[in-house]
């Protein structure tokens, strides 16, 4: 410090002596933790401020994060934040966010990160555009007859030079011609247009007294503006969707900033949900999944950074979107697994709802006719609330279920469907009510096999099978995307016309179904059949109107769908889902058929229900047939108890894999010579994976199982860091695994 009396310049005084502000700033990458930086003189750049900071020879853009930065770092080491971008920050809770969801799926903070960020385009100003509305025409103006045309296109709402052209069919320099003559008037057009103000006071649908008391046990949970987990348990068409809308509804009651943030499964599901919400609260909700536009994401994410929009509609992602103010996460038909993120960052975005609930301190909804068994457990052991919805709304009454014995009762050489079945389908069309024949295969074929020799097809260098789709009539693997033409010669063999479809996908229900019923109308609803959410839409706008009369579907048909005038649902193989050695085989078979099932009966006719079985003394099909849900999931969780499974024990899988198999086996054995051998800790393998040869990629697989004390998270970095794995060799960690291919 100088000495008093020397009066030195205090400007001088200020920048020599004061040391430079740090920063901690992580950035959206898988290395490294984030770096330190100093802020330059007028630079304010508080928790949460978007920043671009130098990074070896390029500048990315990275956000200061809320904690210490490293005193012993000499300040001439630190490099300057080049600039601080001129947009909301993030919030301490999606930072803490972001730091819990790395540390529970033990991936790097910068991916996660990522997660919130996107490409970070978003970030940087929108360009404006420019409109065109119609102007007070000249008289002077020249008129052609392409200029009139554009003047035909022009309403109160502005369109671009490329819009009106487009519409019009003339060139743009017609439309800028026009302009700059007078006949237009430009006006500058947000391209990121803000959504409307919902309005929750907005007459809702009369609720029944059952659906009201459920209503008022929610609104009271959003009304104590703090963490809670609740599960709307209600059998499907009981109006679970009617009694959430009231705790959104109170949710947007509590502040004009509160946020609330809906997820769904699949995006075949939010249309109608949209369309729903929007009737509800009179303004649209922000939309966010893989499909919507580019251009409507950034929207999407920049007015959600503001607060602006408050209601999001979206996938298992909106989790990470940069809420300003979230109260509330609903997370409807909570028991999918489609909520697992299957590659990059492996979350369960159920859970991680949750989690984002407990650390932003708002309530949490779990929606489902079937919730999950860790739901379950959960309620039981008192983590969650329970608000249940026992019966279906108004009339209509949970559909009557038979399980069809297929061994005394089986279908014809070479049929699908029992006599039993098709005497269930006549009866129906013959009231003109509709029938669903649920299989969860998609395309002609599960197995194609050459007669001559044996030759099971599979895509190249893998063991994947591959299906036969007649529709496209191609070889499709649903695994790596490999398809070929239908090859009319054996490539193995090189015998003509051997190759002959095994077992029946939906595609083969349809033929059968047609030779059958040669005057129904019948059609296809699976993944792939549809071009896209318009034709999606245009076939679930017949099913529901009662145009079609036999509709053959996957999963796809399962969730959410409303058809008033299905009263048959038949699932030609209900064992389908039984066999294999996955934890949640038999959960998810049950889920599944009882989600089909629901959509039976759903208006004022009475549903059916008709399960083709060859195991109908299996635990789960006899379950189905009883409506006994809840004893199912006692059954179940006993198991899972006795065995130490999940919801009773962790569970993690760690794959390894690589082109190299003898290498791959070399690390394997290596990992294993060092497995922790810790009370609670179980570790089995390595063991091939399902599908060991992937893409020509070798894959072995670690299963890891703990008790609930031990922090398997612990118990992982410590093992995996006893081994350094080489470059070759691909290490994922995958904690509470989902699928175990
Ligand atoms: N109070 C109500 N007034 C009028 N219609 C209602 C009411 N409650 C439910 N419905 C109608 O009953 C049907 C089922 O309701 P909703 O979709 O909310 O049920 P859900 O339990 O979410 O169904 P699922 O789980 O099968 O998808 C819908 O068509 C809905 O409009
Ligand atoms: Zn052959």
């Amino acid at each position: 410090m100088a000495e008093r009396g020397a009066q030195p310049d205090p400007q001088l005084f200020a920048t020599e002596e004061v040391p430079k502000e740090r920063v901690h700033v992580l950035l959206p990458m898988p290395v490294g933790d984030g770096y330190d930086y100093v802020l330059t003189a007028g630079m304010t750049a508080p928790p949460g401020s978007f920043v671009i900071v130098p990074l070896g020879p390029r500048e990315m853009v990275g956000v200061v994060w809320p904690e210490p930065t490293d005193p012993d770092l000499p300040e001439r080491k630190l490099k300057p934040v080049s600039e601080v971008i001129d947009a909301p920050p993030l919030s301490a809770d999606v930072m803490a966010f972001v730091d819990w969801v790395a540390n529970y799926t033990i991936s790097p903070r910068g991916t996660v990160l990522r997660l919130v960020m996107r490409s970070g385009q978003q970030l940087s100003p929108p360009k404006p555009q420019t409109g065109y509305i119609r102007a007070e025409v000249p008289d002077s103006l020249r008129m052609t007859s392409a200029r009139e045309k554009v003047l035909d296109m022009t309403s109160e709402t502005p369109l671009t030079a490329a819009e009106l052209a487009r519409e019009a069919g003339v060139s743009d320099g017609v439309v800028r011609g026009l302009a700059e003559a007078g006949g237009l008037q430009a006006i500058e057009i947000d391209p990121d247009p803000p959504f409307g103000a919902p309005d929750p006071d907005r007459k809702g649908r009369a609720l029944s007294p059952l659906q009201a008391e459920a209503a008022e046990h929610l609104t009271a949970a959003v009304r104590e503006e703090r963490y809670s987990a609740w599960v709307i348990d209600g059998v499907t068409g009981s109006g679970k969707t009617e009694v959430y809308l009231e705790a959104i509804a109170e949710t947007l009651r509590l502040r004009p900033s509160t946020q609330i943030c809906i997820l769904l499964p699949e995006i075949a599901l939010t249309l109608p949900f949209l369309k729903r919400i929007e009737e509800r609260f009179g303004a649209a909700a922000a939309h966010w999944h893989s499909d919507v536009s580019s251009a409507e994401r950034r929207r999407v994410w920049r007015r959600v950074a503001e607060g602006q929009a408050r209601l999001v509609v979206g996938a298992r992602s909106a989790l990470f979107l940069p809420y300003t103010d979230l109260a509330l996460i609903v997370v409807d038909e909570e028991h999918e697994a489609a909520y697992k993120q299957h590659d990059g960052v492996l979350y369960q975005g159920r859970d991680m709802a949750v989690a984002r609930g407990a650390l932003g301190n708002f309530p949490v909804l779990l929606v489902s006719a079937t919730p999950s068994l860790e739901t379950l457990a959960n309620v039981e052991e008192g983590r969650y609330g329970l608000v249940s919805l026992p019966s279906r709304f108004g009339p209509a009454t949970l559909p009557d279920t038979d399980i069809v014995d297929m061994r005394a009762h089986p279908p014809e050489k070479g049929r699908w469907l029992s006599p039993k079945v098709i005497e269930a389908v006549n009866e129906t069309l013959g009231r003109q009510e509709q029938v669903l024949l649920y299989l969860n295969r998609r395309g002609y074929a599960p197995v194609t096999l050459c007669r001559k020799c044996g030759e099971r097809m599979t895509a190249p260098h893998s063991d994947t099978w591959l299906v036969e789709h007649r529709y496209s009539n191609r070889l499709v693997c649903h695994h790596t995307g490999y398809s070929i033409p239908k090859p009319d010669h054996c490539p193995h063999c090189g015998a003509a016309d051997s190759l002959t479809p095994c077992g029946p996908g939906v595609e083969r229900i349809a033929e059968e179904a047609k030779e059958t019923w040669p005057d129904a109308k019948i059609e296809i609803l699976s993944s792939d059949m549809l071009m896209g959410p318009g034709a999606a839409k245009s076939l679930l706008k017949r099913m529901t109107e009662g145009e079609i009369d036999i509709l053959v579907a996957t999963q796809a048909a399962a969730k959410g769908h409303n058809f008033p005038n299905l009263t048959l649902v038949a699932a030609v193989d209900a064992d389908l889902g039984l066999a294999g050695g996955d934890l949640r085989a038999a959960e998810r078979t049950f889920q599944t058929l009882s989600q089909v099932s629901g959509r039976a009966g759903r208006a004022a006719k009475k549903g059916r229900v008709l399960l083709q079985s060859y195991q109908p003394e299996n635990p789960v099909i006899a379950a189905l047939a009883r409506g006994d849900r809840d004893g199912f999931a006692e059954a179940e969780l006993e198991g899972r108890a006795a065995l130490g499974f999940p919801p009773y024990g962790r569970l993690a899988a760690v794959i390894l894999s690589g082109e190299n198999e003898q290498k791959l086996n070399e690390v394997a054995r290596a990992l294993a010579g060092v497995v922790p051998h810790a009370e609670g800790v179980e570790v089995w393998g390595p063991a091939p994976a399902p599908l060991y040869r992937l893409r020509g990629t070798y894959r072995l697989r670690f299963l890891v199982k703990t008790t609930r004390r031990v922090s398997i998270q612990s118990v992982l970095d410590e093992w995996l860091s006893r081994i350094k794995i080489p470059a070759s060799i691909r290490k994922t960690v995958d904690v509470d695994p989902y699928t175990f291919t």
